[in-house]
């Protein structure tokens, strides 16, 4: 399957910009795939710098654009915001649909190399290649793009900028999964998507990523000490001590009282946009 011209599926005026849903077929994940874009208002007159995000396990390109409220910022910055799916849909294997931390919703940003998984869940290459040589294709975006995400979106960001030098002007991430080798939504992920070879799963994983990183892109990260997921699956001290030990600038921002949510993504998006466009001189 060739990767085809976006068809648009959904359009609302949001901030003087546009938040458009389109469908494509992914040449990736053999599937349909949907994204979303919000378009700025500057994005009229003159090409914009492109933040890319990616979202936590049960999301869809919809969960962010409606309860981040990122959009008024992006406008003010000029940022066009682009959104993913989490996962190929519309394929059946075995399993897929029966837990939320596998399979649909929860692709984890990496390419399968187990089977039947290797055929579709190749979010990595989707996600790094093919979305943003379609968005750069179709919309009046510069190639300065930035990237962030939450939870298992927030482990995508990182390694996605950690395996590029050079790609990304910008990398940010809410409660990311920072060492998905040693949590169990990782463990159940990798080993399904990537095997039994413990030493495959190291190549996709922050931590063990920034003891050989090419380039020392700054890592802002937030995290909220009232989040449900933080000791057993998100340890944020797991990166801070990897940072430490190769000299890799972390900004870790433990904020008191907030939890696993949008409404903590609400509260600091504001933040991580005016640090990428500063990144991507759009201010
Ligand atoms: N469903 C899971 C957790 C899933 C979850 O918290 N997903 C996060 C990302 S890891 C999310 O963004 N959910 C969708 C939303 O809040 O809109 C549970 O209840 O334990």
């Amino acid at each position: 399957m060739s990767n085809t011209t976006p068809e648009l599926v959904a359009s609302n005026k949001c901030f003087g910009g546009w938040l458009k849903r389109y469908k494509h077929t992914s040449k990736a994940t053999g599937t349909e795939m949907v994204f979303a874009i919000y378009l700025p208002p500057q994005a009229e007159t003159q090409k914009v710098p492109v933040l890319y995000w990616l979202s936590g396990l049960t999301c869809t390109d919809e969960n962010f654009m409606q309860k981040a409220g990122a959009q008024r910022v992006a406008a003010e910055l000029g940022i066009a915001l682009v959104a993913p799916d989490t996962s190929p849909r519309g394929t059946d294997l075995p399993g897929e649909h029966e837990s939320y931390d596998f399979g649909s919703g929860a692709g984890f940003y990496v390419n399968a190399t187990r089977e039947p998984w290797s055929a579709h869940y190749n979010m990595y290459d989707y996600v790094t290649e093919e979305l943003p040589a379609l968005i750069e294709q179709h919309f009046p975006v510069t190639e300065k793009r930035a990237i962030s995400g939450h939870s298992m979106g927030g482990h995508g960001a990182l390694i996605c900028a950690l395996k590029n030098p050079g790609r990304y002007a910008s990398v940010s991430a809410f409660a990311p999964i920072t060492n998905p080798v040693n949590c169990p939504w990782g463990e159940k992920a990798f080993s399904g998507y990537l095997g039994d070879d413990r030493e495959s799963w190291k190549a996709w994983d922050a931590c063990e990523l920034v003891a050989t990183a090419k380039e020392k892109l700054p890592l802002l990260v937030d995290q909220g000490e009232a989040d449900n997921f933080l000791e057993e699956q998100l340890k944020p001290e797991a990166l801070k001590a990897a940072c430490e030990a190769a000299g890799h600038p972390l900004e870790l921002r433990l904020q008191p009282g907030y939890d696993h949510s949008y409404f903590f993504i609400a509260s600091f998006i504001e933040d991580h946009l005016r640090h990428h466009g500063k990144a991507l001189g759009a201010l």
